[in-house]
């Protein structure tokens, strides 16, 4: 049994089976009434102790009773005027009729007068009991007065009462074990005083459910996303970042994706109505390479390419974007870049579609790099991330190839694809003045997470549900 300190009190303080008046049991353990009533009700719970509430009348003279305390009740008074027998009349004058009236109705109710032609007699002298009771009750001794007199006073309206409640605690019984005196606190004094010694220690009841505490840790969803960081930082990568906002040259023109391509249509893709200036040697090249292949030996796309087009800003749609415009400006190999960041498609929003997703983007740049680098090197990554079981599936993108599309496989779910990868084309390439061969790919991180984290659902991701992002460990399992 648990006790808390002010039950201990309570119960040290008080006698077994006696009943103290709350006031009494709060003098005799030194605690407010507050506390002894707080206390005696838990000890009530336990069967330790009992609480009663019981209603009192405080009784107490009204005017006309205090009157009758000073001179007398009326029929008091008019046995001592019937020495002898009297006439109404006369006594009426001398008592006053009012008076009179009570007095010789009291009188008659005892049967200690007769009337006989106007004229009432004495036969015996009564009892005055209730002058006692009057007196009782004025002195505040109320238990004294018969449950009749006071009865028949307040009928008389000689008294009147407030009623009162009164609460009194018993102790039932008093636990051995849990009254010992316990050391609870391990302070210095007691260790240098020595007064530990020969004493109980509480013991701690290890059983007890703690509360949980919820510390403040980053988004599972940012956890997953350094953690992505981490892996291509040791791996030596640089990690490079650029504007949401791009021209569609470098979304899609940079990268050999025709200007027919559906991807690039406006049901697929945020347009800004907003353009910019592109001139220069590379755009040159871009264009006859989407026109007839120019210097790469390709026949290229054919038809007009229009610059108007390829000025025209988009929100990015993938991080390509990015890395393309990196190569372009840092052609020489060796190069190993990676781009962690949002992107934006016109999608409508389902369990696994959002119109802003975040990409995790990279490219190696290197006279001797292949495909099968390319394959191990997101193999290594997978593995780094807890995902053993890697494929590669044949894809297709315009800007590379070979092309695959990167699956996992995920317990419950299946092979799940989470992004693109390949090695760019010369087409892409060659224009831009990048020397050697890329390997570049582009990974969904929202479905990363999906799965890391367990999640049917990429919405709960953004959500401020303080219970999910409670309940998902701090650290990985
Ligand atoms: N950009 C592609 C992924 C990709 C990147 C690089 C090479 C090949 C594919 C996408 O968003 O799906």
């Amino acid at each position: 049994m648990v006790l808390s300190p002010i039950e201990i009190q309570l119960l040290k303080a008080l006698e077994e089976g006696r009943r103290y008046r709350l006031d009494e049991a709060a003098e005799a353990s030194g605690m407010k009434k507050d506390a002894v009533l707080k206390a005696a009700h838990l000890l009530q719970e336990k069967g330790l102790a009992k609480v009663e509430t019981i209603k009192k009348r405080i009784y107490r003279l009204t005017g006309e009773g205090e009157r009758y305390l000073k001179e007398g009740l009326p029929e008091e008074r008019l046995v001592k005027l019937l020495h002898e027998p009297k006439h109404i009349k006369d006594l009426e004058k001398e008592l006053g009729k009012q008076e009179f009236g009570i007095a010789l109705g009291w009188l008659r109710r005892k049967k200690a007068v007769e009337i006989q032609d106007g004229v009432v007699r004495l036969v015996r002298v009564p009892e005055f009991r209730e002058k006692g009771a009057l007196r009782a009750i004025s002195a505040c001794n109320a238990d004294a007065v018969s449950e009749d007199d006071v009865k028949s006073l307040l009928r008389r309206k000689l008294i009147d009462f407030d009623e009162e409640k009164e609460i009194y605690v018993t102790v039932l019984e008093k636990p051995e074990a849990e009254l010992k005196d316990y050391v609870t606190d391990l302070t210095p004094e007691i260790l240098t005083s020595g007064s530990w010694k020969g004493k109980e220690f509480l013991k701690y009841d290890i059983t007890i459910p703690s509360r949980d505490i919820f510390t403040a840790k980053l988004h599972p969803y940012e956890r997953i996303i350094r953690e992505c960081r981490k892996i291509f930082l040791e791996m030596g990568f640089t990690e490079i970042k650029g504007h949401y906002v791009q021209p569609a040259f470098w979304n899609f023109d940079a990268l050999f994706q025709p200007q027919d391509h559906p991807a690039r249509d406006m049901q697929d893709t945020f347009y800004l109505d907003s353009y910019v200036e592109l001139e220069g040697d590379v755009v040159e090249r871009v264009r006859l390479t989407h026109e007839n292949g120019w210097e790469t030996g390709s026949t290229g796309w054919g038809g007009v390419w229009s610059i108007d087009r390829a000025r025209q800003l988009v929100l990015r749609t993938h991080t390509t974007a990015i890395t393309i415009h990196y190569l372009a400006e840092n052609p020489e190999p060796p190069v190993k870049a990676f781009c962690i960041d949002r992107v934006y498609r016109r999608e409508t929003i389902d369990a696994t579609h959002l119109p802003e997703f975040d990409q995790l983007e990279g490219v190696v740049l290197d006279e001797n790099v292949g495909f099968k680098d390319l394959l191990g090197l997101l193999k290594e990554f997978f593995l780094k991330m807890g995902f053993e079981d890697v494929r590669f599936r044949p894809g297709y993108f315009p800007y590379t190839e070979p092309s695959v599309e990167p699956e996992v496989y995920a317990e419950g779910l299946g092979w799940i694809e989470l992004g693109g990868a390949g090695v760019f084309r010369k087409e892409v390439t060659q224009p831009l003045g990048i020397k050697g061969r890329v390997l570049a790919w582009g990974l969904g991180i929202g479905r990363l997470a999906m799965l890391r984290l367990g999640m049917k659902d990429l919405r709960r991701l953004y959500l401020p549900d303080i219970g999910w992002l409670r309940s998902v460990p701090a650290i990985k399992r």
